[in-house]
């Protein structure tokens, strides 16, 4: 598969930056800050250590997800994504398509739990996408722990985008304005089945995520990979981390000296399945996504963003957003968005 675009990086193993250490001040951050701003230009991919996030929590989510995961196929559906016009809910194994090929792995996702916007006939075709989450009547407890795992990972994402714009020379509220007071979530619970119940190794298939910045909280199993040139290399958990990676709309926001780089999860061996939490941070829906102007130094490193043309980057966050879920979710498509299908570039499909 053809990713334009991908540059080849030092690291072996990616490196941990301490979030506490970048949220100090000036004199002390500045190495941390340019080690970061390192990473997040090269691998565009990194470990986050001293997030705050209480492991109880975590663990909580853990143990909800694998609740849900455990009940019969029939229970799951009863909020399969189907049933919601704004992607939210249970996708089953094979339902959900990377660049047109089927991932194995089965999800349940939540946006921020705001109310439907009213629609009218002068509506962005985005505005669809805001609206109630489903939650499943058969696990109380994973309502509560998942709201407030996604105000957490919230709260850590802020941060570590202010940190960002500091590293970029920039004022540390470049990017607050992207945001506004509504940002665009995405909390994925996800559970990739191992080899012994498929035949694909393709938990999900190699993609850049679309948004601004992701999390990965990674139970015990391996499996996430990120490109170096030509080959791969493994993401394993690391105790007490978040994997943190660039998405492309912060990307295009740097001017092209971040890198949203191409990753993928491997499905698992034998009968070893693999449980991850993806944190999914966009802009408001109605922003548009415009690149700051660096620093001299920084713009003489900077890559233009990468024009794929099986699927363009589009600076209209909704339009951008909308477009990737019609790609990953035909069926929700087919069902809620057959009169704006045209009107969204791209076929294929990506991730939010
Ligand atoms: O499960 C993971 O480790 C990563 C998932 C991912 O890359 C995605 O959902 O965009
Ligand atoms: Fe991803």
């Amino acid at each position: 598969m053809n990713h334009p675009n991908s540059p080849d990086f030092q690291y072996t193993v990616l490196p941990t930056f301490d979030l506490g250490e970048l949220d100090v001040a000036t004199a002390v951050r500045k190495a941390p800050l340019s080690a970061l701003r390192e990473a997040a230009h090269t691998a565009g991919f990194f470990y986050l250590a001293g997030h705050g996030v209480q492991q109880a929590l975590i663990d909580d989510a853990f143990r909800v997800s694998r609740e849900f995961f455990d009940l019969p196929d029939a229970a799951k559906r009863t909020i399969e994504n189907l049933h919601s016009p704004h992607f939210r809910g249970y996708t089953c194994t094979g339902a959900e398509l990377t660049r047109g090929a089927r991932d194995w792995r089965e999800q349940l996702d939540f946006g921020a739990e705001r109310p439907r916007r009213a629609l009218s006939a002068k509506a962005p075709p985005w505005a669809l996408l805001e609206g109630p989450n489903q939650w499943p009547d058969d696990i109380p407890a994973l309502k509560p722990v998942v709201l407030e795992l996604q105000a957490q990972l919230t709260a850590v994402a802020l941060k570590l985008l202010r940190a960002l714009a500091i590293a970029l020379g920039q004022d540390a509220e470049v990017f607050t304005p992207l945001i506004a007071d509504a940002p665009t979530l995405l909390l994925k619970l996800i559970r990739y089945p191992g080899s012994a119940f498929t035949d694909s190794a393709q938990g999900v298939g190699a993609h850049k995520d679309t948004g601004l910045l992701t999390f990965v909280v990674q139970h015990e199993q391996s499996g996430l990979q990120v490109q170096n040139g030509e080959s791969w290399i493994a993401v394993p958990p690391r105790a007490g981390t978040l994997v943190v990676n660039i998405g492309e709309m912060l990307e295009l926001a740097s001017g092209g000296y971040l890198h949203a780089n191409v990753h993928r999860v491997v499905t698992p061996a034998g009968q070893n399945d693999r449980l991850s939490i993806a944190y999914f941070l966009n802009p408001h829906l109605d922003a548009r996504v415009r690149p700051i102007a660096l620093p001299a130094a920084l713009q003489a490193a900077a890559r233009p963003s990468a024009h794929d043309p099986d699927n363009p980057l589009l600076e209209q966050v909704g339009l951008n957003l909308l477009k990737s879920q019609l790609r990953s979710h035909p069926e929700v498509a087919r069902r809620y968005y057959a009169g704006v299908a045209g009107t969204v570039a791209g076929e294929g499909a990506d991730h939010a």
